[in-house]
């Protein structure tokens, strides 16, 4: 009989029981629907996810590299997408996050939920959240005000405009480019970003996903990637072909795994899967557009 080591192994049982209970997730299938869907069955599956909700969601703020922890209900979020994670049967072999602690914190929350906190988690800088440059701490309402909801819209979702850079005059320049995180990372740290545009966050995290993640994939590696809303989103569109001009609307919830099936030459097998509630991921990613809308009185009283 084969033996298999942690690194080559037989396919994983989980497969299949992620498999069947995904299929009650998007609508009934007969029998034949699914054993037509596990003989389709994808060579390599990612979950990827957004971080939980942090704190600076709460007060609308452009987050970014400024390191905050997860808000109250960020926390249910991560453990929430822990236990579904768990109930659809996943075991993960290798955690990827960003060095920033929201993206950390879920991925603990999510292990503990799961039992599984014993798993080798490895940050990098490369799946940090887009650098906003200027706009780093600016209320998104705000600048809807000031400068219109389309041009925040273009900001916060386009493929290749770049916000303009941060400097040593921003209140947290100091606080970003002296933390001891970045001193040890792949680049200098006067090469680290100062601003990036989508396209920007694309290719600094290729070189990782291909370098670190794909050969674990190869290994027969199950693993999960806690990133943030702009680096998932370049991730995304990387994974599933998605073209410059439709990333532009494509928002990611907070705390919501999606599934990404790939063939053998890393290539789509089949469209990526947010697993949840249909409905309740729906309600979150509206939530998340409408940070960039202008805020009546009333709102702004009653967030
Ligand atoms: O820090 C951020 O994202 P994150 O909460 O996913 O880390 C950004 O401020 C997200 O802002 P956006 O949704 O306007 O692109």
């Amino acid at each position: 009989m084969a033996r298999f080591t942690c690194h080559e192994r037989e396919p994983r049982r989980h497969d299949t029981v992620a498999r069947v209970r995904l299929s009650s997730l998007t609508g009934p299938e007969t029998t034949e629907e699914l054993q037509q869907s596990m003989s389709e069955m994808a060579t390599y599956k990612v979950v990827l996810l957004r971080h939980g909700e942090g704190a600076w969601t709460v007060e609308n703020r452009f987050c970014s590299w400024v390191d905050q922890r997860l808000s109250i209900e960020g926390m249910d979020e991560a453990r929430a997408c822990g236990k579904h994670l768990k109930a659809l049967g996943f075991e993960f072999d290798l955690v990827f996050t960003s060095v920033l602690t929201r993206s950390i914190q879920t991925a603990w929350l999510i292990l503990e939920e799961m039992g599984q906190e014993w798993i080798p988690i490895h940050s990098s800088w490369r799946l940090n959240e887009r650098h906003y440059g200027a706009l780093i701490g600016l209320n998104r309402a705000e600048m809807a005000l000031n400068h219109g909801e389309e041009q925040v819209k273009i900001w916060r979702r386009s493929y290749d405009v770049t916000p303009p850079p941060i400097d040593e005059s921003h209140p947290y320049y100091q606080e970003i480019y002296t933390d001891r995180r970045y001193s040890c990372c792949d680049v200098r740290k006067e090469d680290l970003p100062k601003s990036e545009s989508l396209k920007d966050v694309h290719e600094r995290l290729l070189p990782y996903w291909n370098k670190e993640m794909v050969p674990e994939l190869k290994r027969g590696k199950q693993i999960l990637i806690s990133a943030h809303g702009n680096s998932a989103r370049a991730l995304l569109k990387h994974l599933q072909g998605i073209s410059d001009a439709e990333i532009i609307n494509i928002t990611l919830p907070t705390g919501v795994p999606i599934l990404i099936e790939l063939d053998e030459n890393m290539q789509p097998a089949k469209p990526h899967v947010f697993l949840g509630d249909q409905e309740a991921i729906q309600a979150s990613i509206t939530k998340v557009e409408n940070q960039g809308k202008v805020k009546t009185a009333d709102e702004i009283a009653a967030p």
